[in-house]
């Protein structure tokens, strides 16, 4: 198994696997995610494990919201995409964006580097007490807004979003210009396959 569980490698690294649950842009948990873990390549554990070692000293740590997406959670994805009534989320998740364009408008990919086990979505939590810092949108809204350096969002959430883009490029993440919260391994180590075991 080329994974390992994210958790065991980043102290401290606070779990919320969005995908495993129902509090996401589906309102259902998704196809493959079978447990709530982190699973990663030990490269890209490792890299995170940097970047929380340059955290703490601010007091600060990482969220991670989701982490290796087996194959058969694209699908899943792609085939709740396909049906137009099932709008349920759409208040919450993309109020301004048609369902129909999730996909063609780069919020969701139809083969996404997630499957290749180095791309994490993440956000920054104050150590203390756990709570998010603010981003100015939430984790998967896809939005205009959600664009790391849009101007949509207020000077502190934008300063939040360019402090974690700068501490997760110096630990060899690049970053997604259109998601502030999407990452991956400049030298992942699976650059071209696509993984379909579940999360368990
Ligand atoms: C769906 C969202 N969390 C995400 O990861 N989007 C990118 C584009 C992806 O699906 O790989
Ligand atoms: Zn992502």
């Amino acid at each position: 198994d080329p994974f390992v569980d994210a958790a065991g490698i980043v102290p401290g690294l606070a779990v919320e696997m969005r995908y495993a649950g129902s509090d996401n842009f589906v309102g259902r948990p998704i196809a493959g995610y079978e447990a709530p873990r982190c699973l990663l390549t030990p490269q890209a554990a490792r890299a995170l494990a940097r970047v929380q070692a340059d955290l703490a000293p601010e007091g600060l740590g990482l969220k991670v919201f989701d982490c290796y997406r087996p194959v058969r959670a694209v699908a899943d994805f792609a085939a709740w995409a396909r049906d137009p009534a099932d709008t349920r989320m759409k208040p919450a998740y993309f109020p301004r964006t048609d369902k129909a364009d999730l996909f063609r408008l780069g919020y969701i990919a139809e083969r996404s580097s997630h499957s290749r086990g180095s791309t994490v979505d993440l956000t920054l939590v104050r150590r203390a007490d756990g709570t998010e810092l603010d981003m100015g949108t939430p984790f998967d809204l896809f939005d205009e807004a959600s664009a790391t350096d849009s101007n949509l969002v207020g000077p502190a959430a934008r300063a939040n979003r360019l402090r974690l883009r700068a501490v997760m490029i110096r630990a060899g993440f690049v970053p997604y210009p259109q998601e502030w919260w999407h990452f991956t391994l400049n030298d992942e180590p699976f650059p071209t396959r696509a993984f379909d075991r579940p999360v368990r």
